[in-house]
């Protein structure tokens, strides 16, 4: 898979709402209520992932949760990223 050209990737941010370009990487951070009810969020977000065979860096920090999605194999942003990310979106 191709790491997106700047042009691709503002396209794509359009229409993945909620998530902003951070060097190499979009971003998407989501709060709860408490802890767990973050926790439940990372285990559906490990499901997609794992369905998806591409998995996004997670950070928990009690309620909240930072999601930083890139490509590690291709060194960027590719079209799975916002593939993840719209799906995740639908969580
Ligand atoms: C073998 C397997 O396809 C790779 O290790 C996948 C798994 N999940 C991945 N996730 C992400 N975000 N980047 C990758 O390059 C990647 N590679």
């Amino acid at each position: 898979m191709q790491q997106l050209r700047a042009a691709d990737i503002e396209r794509e941010l359009a229409s993945t709402p909620g998530w902003e370009l951070v060097e190499d990487s979009i971003v998407r951070t989501v709060k709860f209520q408490d802890f767990k009810a973050a926790m439940a969020y990372v285990n559906r977000v490990a499901e997609v992932a794992e369905e998806l065979n591409h998995h996004p860096d997670i950070e928990i920090r009690w309620n909240i949760v930072v999601l930083t999605q890139t490509t590690h194999a291709a060194g960027g942003l590719t079209e799975h990223d916002f593939r993840l990310a719209r799906r995740l979106n639908a969580l």
